[in-house]
């Protein structure tokens, strides 16, 4: 397989709000291409599919922790955050990534698990084995397990508790995920210090950024519940004004499972910012329920009540990543709901969420595949695809917890999709071979075969997204609509002041999750008079009267990009 490359000049664009525009992509080391035949995936692998992300569109890459690391938790239990697990590669290989990256304008965020280690990571052994020595107070010791009874517990499947005794040290250590993954201790200046050290190393060799994996639980507290507490956001704050000053132009993006105002609190206040982007994990959610539900209501109140955010913060849209689809932030009844959806056999399941890929979520149906991306492009914020979703993967749930969506990507029909020459049975995880979304009809060169096929239809949304500024850039405004199923909104962008001269532009968003045809009526008195052409064929479509009504059409799960004039 082969790309073309774009023309442009080598090397990055000088934006330092180059996150608002990007498209990202969630690519894990381990799972995308295995360069030398030992199962695994590894970084010289991911460099040679630099080209086809390239083609793709894709301005940023997200890649989860490559760190060394047990593996128990998918490398988010760091055992030395300034090497990288043997089987990813080394470190001149990413410097090469970086590099290869960069030629391409592409950037590379790198994910970082700081609220905790593995229990393999010299600071804990030293800790456990010498409390009074210089790591003694780097974790969270106690005599007793009862301290915090407040903080919930969030590996409900396996964890039963959020303290493990440690026969060594004879005390009990706090730990916020699994037994092997003990808290750091953010009390302590030494590990406020020794991550900002990281952060430095990191940003020394290059990378444009961080995913600040699990913030909120940085320090506990006895009174509240342990989450976005006052001094995790002064450390957040404090290690944004050392990535401002000394390394302008890197992003910090937040990835905090909370409730829509605790998660805006990560971007801080115009004097005092935190992140540069947060997850907005409030509308994830909401786009599977309406998808079900044929409402569009939540999904009108969530945008209608976004928080203002400071000037030049963003979210970061997605529609799925390596963890389940959280069920954490909706209420019980429409968990509940979800689970009936989408999750109706309990091997789906995974702590509160669901443990399954895109395409099987919606069920392989291309018009909800389009009518979720259509959402995913057209939302305030920058949006996140996560690897192999754009050729509609598939999952396998008889694989354990959250490994059922981290398969081989599938890049070929041929031995091991194209993911590796290694002996079938030595692959880290098993190609998806399910009747469905079996690799032999679901991988990337059969769909470049197509011109119809799903990757096709995403890179052109991707290339129309990129051409309209607005879409990263506008603000959002929410209309009235007289159907239950249909959402509408406009994203505004004045165009002034921009260094790519970009020309001030509104699009409306329309999308029904209605699975019949609609008609509806919009009503908006701003809108009175207004044209409007299709974003994709330049369609002229009927305009809104001089009262400001607009009747539209559309077809079961669809919608329209318009430009108006
Ligand atoms: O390092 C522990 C975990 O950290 C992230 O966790 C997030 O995922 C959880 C669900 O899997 C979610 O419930 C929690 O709120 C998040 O902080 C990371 O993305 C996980 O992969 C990791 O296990
Ligand atoms: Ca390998």
């Amino acid at each position: 397989m082969s790309f073309t490359a774009p023309i442009q000049l080598p090397g990055l664009a000088l934006d330092p709000r180059w996150y608002r525009r990007a498209v990202f992509y969630e690519v894990m080391v381990r799972s995308f291409v295995d360069s030398n035949a030992d199962g695994s995936g590894d970084l010289a692998g991911l460099v040679s599919k630099l080209d086809y992300l390239q083609w793709l569109g894709i301005d940023a890459l997200w890649i989860p922790p490559f760190f060394n690391s047990p593996l128990k938790d998918g490398g988010y239990d760091v055992a030395d955050y300034r090497t990288i697990l043997p089987e990813f590669g080394t470190l001149e290989e990413f410097k090469d990534l970086v590099t290869k990256a960069h030629e391409r304008n592409m950037r590379i965020v790198i994910d970082f698990p700081l609220n905790h280690t593995s229990d393999q990571h010299e600071w804990f052994q030293q800790s456990r084995e010498d409390p009074d020595g210089p790591f003694g107070d780097f974790y969270v010791w106690s005599d007793t397990d009862e301290r915090y009874p407040n903080i919930r517990i969030i590996f409900t499947d396996t964890e039963e508790s959020n303290w493990a005794f440690d026969p060594v040290r004879r005390q009990f250590f706090f730990h916020r995920f699994f037994s092997h993954q003990p808290d750091l201790n953010f009390e302590n200046t030494a590990v406020q210090e020794a991550i900002f050290d990281v952060v430095r190393f990191w940003l020394d060799l290059g990378v444009d950024g961080f995913r600040l994996d699990a913030i909120p639980y940085l320090f506990e507290s006895e009174e509240g519940n342990g989450e976005g507490e006052p001094p995790t956001h002064e450390f957040v704050k404090r290690l944004r004004s050392m990535v401002d000053r000394d390394y302008p132009g890197r992003v910090m993006i937040a990835e905090a499972n909370q409730w829509p105002r605790e998660v805006a609190a990560f971007f801080g206040t115009e004097d005092e910012p935190e992140c540069h982007m947060a997850f907005d994990f409030p509308v994830m959610p909401r786009i599977f329920y309406s998808l079900r539900s044929q409402q569009a209501n939540e999904l009108v109140r969530v945008l209608s009540e976004t928080t203002d955010i400071p000037d030049g913060a963003g979210w970061g849209v997605f529609l799925r990543n390596h963890d389940e689809l959280t069920l954490e932030m909706v209420s019980e009844e429409y968990r509940q709901a979800m689970y009936g959806w989408y999750a109706y056999d309990p091997r789906m399941r995974a702590n509160i969420g669901i443990r399954r890929r895109l395409a099987p979520l919606l069920d392989n149906s291309r018009a909800e595949l389009e009518l979720a991306h259509a959402l995913l492009f057209a939302l305030p914020g920058s949006p996140f695809l996560y690897y192999g979703d754009e050729i509609g993967m598939g999952d396998n749930i008889w694989l354990p917890d959250r490994d059922s969506s981290r398969t081989p990507m599938q890049w070929t029909p041929d031995r091991n999709a194209g993911f590796s020459d290694a002996d079938p049975g030595k692959l880290f995880l098993p190609i998806v071979q399910s009747l469905v979304y079996n690799f032999t009809q679901t991988n990337v060169e059969s769909q470049l075969a197509q011109s119809g096929s799903l990757l096709h239809w995403i890179r052109n949304v991707i290339h129309v997204r990129k051409a309209h500024p607005t879409f990263g850039l506008g603000t959002i405004r929410v209309l009235k609509t007289n159907h239950e199923s249909v959402l509408v909104f406009t994203r505004s962008y004045a165009g002034s002041g921009s260094m790519f001269g970009d020309q001030p532009e509104t699009v409306m968003c329309v999308f029904s999750f209605s699975h019949n045809p609609v008609a509806f009526t919009i009503e908006d008195v701003d809108m009175a008079g207004t044209r409007l052409y299709d974003l994709f064929g330049g369609a002229v479509f009927p305009s809104f009267n001089e009262e400001g009504a607009l009747t539209l059409t559309l077809g079961a799960q669809s919608f329209y990009w318009l430009h108006c004039g």
